[in-house]
């Protein structure tokens, strides 16, 4: 593979710029004006497997910013794919506009562009869709994961990605802290949607202080009555002492006007791609000191349970048991990142590398 880097702004205006330089194999635009469908498919690297990641629908300001995301959300999958030791490559879809353009007609037209790569990419839910959604792409294709369990699927893979963030919290806190107990810790969850709110439940448990922040002011009365945490202001979050930082809302939310603002140990959480700039604020943290338990890492407890639906081998005890592993495989990463020096995202990627490129060897022709 080519030496990948994902800068905060890759060559504007230039298509084959980008996805050269973040090193996809394609990136597929998909138009239908009688439904408004405005759909971008990024295929990163299907040297393990077909590349299977969510789709996010998204009212993207402009046409630069959703490719950019596709292709950073499509890279991340191939990272975490191959670090979850799982046959699949990576790679994402987004939807650009208003959820509320969703309807049948619109799903089951992307269903059929997503069968048109004929099994290259296979699509899950991300921000904005459905298990529902995923029952309308799949009367078109069946290269889709993430049915509801009446429809035969395994369900919403929320709770598997939250407990996998659980486990990666509690590696990251071993390595900080010297005990994985979150008892007592200040914990700050920013975003308490689908995976927010499951995570909050093994905190509640543990016994942590928890503050949440959303820009949904309803869910948050909810989660904070059933919870006992506290509630602050979506601005206020990175200025708050804390123990432990979770983002499990959208991604770069460690950028340049947050992280000096940082005040925590560890980084935990959630969301996807949450370095805007991954060498640059990687290397921020690891001179600040904060333990970055790096997303892809710690997320994929989500895929691992779509995997297996896809797959047709589901069980929920092994998906939670091939889950549970992330605590083991990011306690490895944090102490390879400290022995070289490097910052735990680099020693993430340099270790989901080594194995694409160990079983692309094993898969030569004979
Ligand atoms: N659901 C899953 O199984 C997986 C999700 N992820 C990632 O985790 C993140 C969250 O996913 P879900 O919980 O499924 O999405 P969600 O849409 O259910 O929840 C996201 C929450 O973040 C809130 N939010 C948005 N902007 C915010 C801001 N500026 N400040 C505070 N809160 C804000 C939203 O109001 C919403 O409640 C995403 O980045 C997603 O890509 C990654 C792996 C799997
Ligand atoms: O969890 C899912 O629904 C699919 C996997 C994915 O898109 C992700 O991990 O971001």
């Amino acid at each position: 593979m080519l030496e990948i880097k994902a800068t905060e702004s890759v060559r504007e205006g230039s298509i084959f710029g980008q996805i050269s330089t973040m090193d996809h194999e394609q990136l597929v635009v998909c138009h239908d004006q009688a439904t408004g469908l405005k759909a971008l498919i990024g295929i990163h690297n299907t040297v393990l497997g077909p590349a299977l990641g969510g789709t996010r629908m998204w009212p993207y300001a402009s046409e630069a910013e959703a490719i950019t995301d596709v292709l950073r959300l499509s890279r991340g999958m191939t990272f975490k794919n191959a670090l979850a030791g799982l046959n699949l490559g990576g790679g994402k879809a987004v939807l650009i506009g208003n959820p509320s353009l969703k309807n049948e007609a619109f799903l089951r037209r992307f269903g059929r562009f997503v069968e048109s790569l004929g099994g290259r990419y296979v699509t899950a839910e991300d921000v904005n869709m459905k298990t529902s959604d995923m029952e309308y792409i799949a009367m078109e294709t069946r290269h889709v994961t993430g049915l509801p369990q009446i429809k035969g699927g395994a369900g919403d893979p929320s709770p598997v990605t939250a407990f996998g963030v659980y486990m990666g919290m509690k590696a990251g806190a071993k390595k900080a802290f010297g005990t994985d107990s979150l008892s007592g810790k200040k914990i700050g969850v920013q975003g308490v949607g689908q995976v927010g709110k499951y995570l909050i439940e093994y905190l509640v448990k543990e016994g942590a202080e928890i503050i949440i922040t959303d820009i949904f002011e309803d869910k948050l009365k909810e989660i904070a009555n059933a919870s006992g945490a506290t509630i602050v202001d979506p601005n206020v979050i990175y200025d708050l002492p804390m123990d432990i930082y979770a983002p499990c809302a959208l991604g770069a939310t460690i950028n340049d006007q947050t992280i000096e603002r940082l005040k925590c140990a560890v980084i935990a959480g959630g969301a996807n791609n949450q370095l805007k700039d991954e060498d640059k604020h990687g290397k921020i943290l690891m001179e600040k000191g904060i333990i970055y338990a790096p997303d892809f890492l710690i997320n994929a407890g989500g895929v691992i349970n779509v995997g297996a639906e896809y797959y047709g081998d589901y069980h929920k005890e092994s998906v939670f048991a091939q889950t549970e592993k992330i605590y083991d495989t990011c306690l490895g990463i944090l102490d390879k990142a400290e022995k070289e020096k490097i910052p735990a995202q680099q020693a993430a990627i340099e270790a989901a590398k080594a194995r694409i490129e160990a079983i692309g060897r094993v898969k030569l022709p004979f």
